[in-house]
């Protein structure tokens, strides 16, 4: 489903060279977790970018969705993150003239599914309550969980998620990750996710550690 061959990053600011990564290889099966791992400043974000389109890489291969994806125009980017690839960043990508459960309804739509029962997502998450609340009337580990609601409803193959609970107390990281790894079980979607918090990371099926580089 998504494999990564050799690749090298390379970023240049105010004249110096950052190699993110030196030749790093890895894949991953259909329907399978990966948990990148790794200091702060390791990669972990720029991987999550690469493998959406939102950052380019200098020499490798990636390939993903039976698709190689060096080359892919911007246009075919947008409609894999539209119906394909789920992405769930720190800053979640939510209207904000749009309440939480038009949010949710909006992203299925958009990716060709059901609106219907857009609400359950959010309230799997904890989030009962809170659907015709707006993006700017909720916390921000709130917004990232319906950042995650939008991601459920759209079913998309393959999810990237940047530390999914990230901002959220143990609790309610352990109450999204039972919703997140339920989900993924029940569509069989393949999930790489980075993250600090071991205990989620230990759920993943695989870990990458990208301390050091690769
Ligand atoms: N646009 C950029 N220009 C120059 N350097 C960059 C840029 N983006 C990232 N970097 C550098 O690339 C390296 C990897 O950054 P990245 O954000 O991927 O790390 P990370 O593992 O996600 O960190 P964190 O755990 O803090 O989120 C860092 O050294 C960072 O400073």
């Amino acid at each position: 489903m998504l494999s990564v061959t050799g690749l090298v990053k390379r970023f240049e600011s105010s004249g110096d060279t950052v190699r993110v990564f030196d030749g790093l290889s890895f894949s991953i099966a259909a329907g399978r977790s990966l948990a990148l791992t790794g200091p702060s400043g390791s990669g972990k974000s720029t991987l999550l970018n690469i493998l959406c389109g939102l950052e380019s890489f200098d020499e490798g291969n990636v390939r993903l969705l039976e698709r190689e994806v060096d080359g892919l125009p911007r246009d075919a980017w947008a409609d894999l993150r539209r119906r394909h690839i789920g992405v769930v960043f720190q800053d979640s990508n939510l209207m904000p003239t749009m309440t939480l459960a038009e949010n949710v309804r909006l992203r299925a739509g958009l990716a060709g599914r059901s609106t219907e029962g857009t609400g359950d997502w959010l309230e799997r998450l904890g989030l009962a309550g809170l659907e015709q609340r707006y993006p700017d009337q909720v916390s921000g580990g709130q917004r990232q969980r319906a950042a995650l609601a939008m991601v459920f409803a759209m079913e998309p193959e393959l999810v990237l998620a940047d530390e999914p609970t990230g901002s959220l107390d143990r609790q309610t990281a352990h109450t999204v990750a039972d919703a997140l790894f339920r989900w993924q079980r029940e569509v069989n979607a393949t999930l790489v996710l980075a993250t600090h918090d071991l205990p989620l990371a230990d759920r993943c099926d695989d870990g990458l550690d990208l301390a050091g580089g690769a």
